[in-house]
């Protein structure tokens, strides 16, 4: 329930803000919502794992999204032993925001609580006292936290920036979800109970991380020589899973495969339901999707509940592979109270 709450209030500063807008705007205003959806999934992510706010997270934040578009230009150099640490452009780039990334995190970790993070971390992972290896344990705390960071942060901002791009392309299923939260909700806040019951939000939120996928490509590296199928894999290649190819296949999804429809998911329409893992599969699949599709389904149901809004006419639909998958000039809407 704390959680539920935590999520809640930064949702409501959201709505706060588009309320203002749209009020200064006098009725109506185009909104550019990635930089919002940011502010709310940063929010939420520093409030839940590291009892700051996005306000104090901001730098990292700022930091991290430089780091992923400097990952994003070096593209397929990514996987090139040594090619990271030699002297070049891309690598300078990136060596910057690293470097103060490293710094920033680590004041946040001392105004938690230096001693108790330390450590614990130094001890569980590495068997050894925090006093015998202070350089390994300040990387592993920064690499940690900064995997919590991005995981958390870009992934779900996207997630909730392409469901309301469609839902704005689509207004009859728009309407259909706004009535379904209206009902079920009944003038009350959301909460563990109703979103639960929001069956048309999931399987909205469901195709929409099927036709937009934040992490369109997973690799995986081979621990041991394999056969995959009748491929010989040699051990320490990385096999890449195209997600989006998997989610868009005519044969697996039918010939409307690239609409948005999201009573596929109501009807069981898929025919290989493992070919669907928009948070990954197996051992290593996303720690966080519970935590994601609450925030998605409370920031979505209180925004369709307080607003109804198109596509504005400045919005140009380009999808963009950037790591993640995202506008490439951001999603502009046209806002209205309801
Ligand atoms: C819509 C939002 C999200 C999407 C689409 C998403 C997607 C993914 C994917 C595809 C993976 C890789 C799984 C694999 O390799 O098989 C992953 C891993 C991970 N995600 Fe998420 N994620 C989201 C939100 C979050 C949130 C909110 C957190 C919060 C902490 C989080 C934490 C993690 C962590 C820690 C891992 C690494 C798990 C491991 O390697 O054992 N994710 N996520």
């Amino acid at each position: 329930m704390g959680m539920i709450k935590l999520i809640r209030e930064s949702a409501m500063t959201l709505i706060d803000v588009w309320n203002n807008m749209i009020e200064a705007k006098g009725g109506a205003a185009d909104i550019k919502i990635d930089q919002h959806m940011r502010s709310f999934s940063g929010d939420v992510i520093s409030k839940a794992c590291f009892g700051s706010d996005y306000s104090k997270g901001g730098e990292i934040f700022v930091k991290l999204r430089a780091l992923l578009e400097c990952a994003s230009k070096k593209g397929f150099s990514f996987g090139i032993p040594f090619m990271k640490c030699l002297p070049t452009k891309s690598n300078r780039e990136a060596w910057a925001p690293e470097k103060d990334l490293r710094t920033l995190i680590l004041k946040v970790v001392k105004e938690r609580n230096e001693v108790v993070t330390r450590r614990t971390c130094c001890k569980r992972f590495s068997g050894r006292s925090s006093e015998q290896c202070p350089d390994a344990t300040d990387s592993f705390i920064v690499d940690n936290c900064k995997n919590i960071y991005l995981a958390g942060f870009e992934t779900t901002a996207l997630a909730a920036t392409c469901c309301l791009m469609l839902l704005a392309a689509n207004p009859e299923w728009q309407e259909r979800v706004r009535g379904e939260v209206l009902g079920v909700c009944d003038g009350q806040a959301p909460d563990n109970d109703t979103i639960r019951k929001m069956k048309l939000l999931s399987v909205a939120i469901n195709e929409s991380l099927r036709l937009y996928p934040p992490v369109a490509i997973m690799s995986i590296e081979v621990f041991e020589e394999m056969k995959f199928g009748g491929v010989h894999v040699p051990k320490g290649v990385n096999i890449w899973a195209l997600v989006l190819t998997l989610h868009t296949d005519p044969e697996v999804w039918g010939a409307d495969s690239y609409q948005f429809n999201p009573d596929r998911f109501a009807n069981g329409a898929c025919k290989l339901p493992h070919l669907y893992m928009p948070f990954g599969v197996g051992p290593r699949v996303c720690l966080g999707q519970h935590l994601a599709s609450a925030e998605l389904k409370i920031l979505l149901s209180l925004i369709l509940s307080n607003f109804s809004f198109t596509l504005s006419p400045t919005y140009i639909h380009s999808p963009t592979l950037n790591l993640v998958i995202e506008p490439e000039h951001g999603v502009d809407l046209n806002v209205k109270k309801v």
